[in-house]
């Protein structure tokens, strides 16, 4: 079974989920990868300028790395894999950073991963206002800006109305122990029983 963990930039996706690894024994998985294509994408997020087509194929290069080199072995091993960020990321937010350049960004993204990808089983969806991303996570790069953001959270929200049996939202504003302990029951719940 496939989970993935979405939100926006400072939701806590990666605190939860080093603290679900602490305690689970899923396999434990991240985009963008720390494989050389992972290296790839953070050099060009931290790029001001950097093409955004060119920044959704080096994201889509990264990806098809991971699910050949980590995703599918795991699933076939009867693995539970646990996500943080997958492809609705890269619907979600380079569909907002191509927007202007092709018809239905978000659409055009999809159907790039369409004929490829594996989709989630389960989407945890970590749910915070575009301003508290930007001072969780100190706008530190060109994606962490909350116009932007703001255009990141409309497109999940497309996502999510698009699949609703596939999302479960979280408030992700609430104290952390409390997100930590929501979305490992979530896991636990939808896991019981299965292994693929
Ligand atoms: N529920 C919470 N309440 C308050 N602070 C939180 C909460 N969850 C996370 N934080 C803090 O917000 C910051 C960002 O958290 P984290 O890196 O886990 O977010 P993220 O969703 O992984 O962001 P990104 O996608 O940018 O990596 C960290 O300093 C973390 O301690
Ligand atoms: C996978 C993926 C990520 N991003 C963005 C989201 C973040 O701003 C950065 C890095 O992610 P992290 O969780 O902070 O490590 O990249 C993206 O735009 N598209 C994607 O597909």
């Amino acid at each position: 079974m496939l989970v993935s963990l979405e939100g926006l930039d400072g939701s806590g996706k990666t605190t939860v989920w080093e603290r679900l690894a602490e305690r689970e024994t899923y396999t434990f998985t991240h985009e963008p990868t720390g494989s050389w294509y992972g290296d790839a994408v953070r050099q060009s997020i931290d790029t001001d300028g950097a093409d955004p087509l060119a920044e959704l194929f080096l994201f889509t290069a990264d990806h098809a790395d991971h699910l050949s080199r980590v995703v599918k072995p795991a699933l076939d091993r009867g693995e539970v894999v646990v996500t943080d960020r997958y492809s609705d990321s890269r619907y979600a937010y380079q569909g907002a950073a191509i927007e202007g350049l092709v018809p239905d960004p978000v659409a055009y993204v999809q159907e790039i991963h369409q004929p490829f990808t594996r989709p989630p089983d389960l989407t945890i969806y970590f749910e915070i206002d575009p301003e508290t991303g930007v001072e969780r996570s100190g706008a530190t790069n060109k994606l962490e800006q909350q116009a932007f953001l703001e255009s990141v959270e409309a497109n999940y929200e497309r996502l999510i109305d698009a699949e609703p049996d596939r999302f479960v939202r979280v408030n992700a504003e609430q104290p952390l122990d409390a997100v930590f302990e929501a979305v490992a029951s979530i896991i636990e719940r939808e896991t019981a029983g299965q292994t693929d």
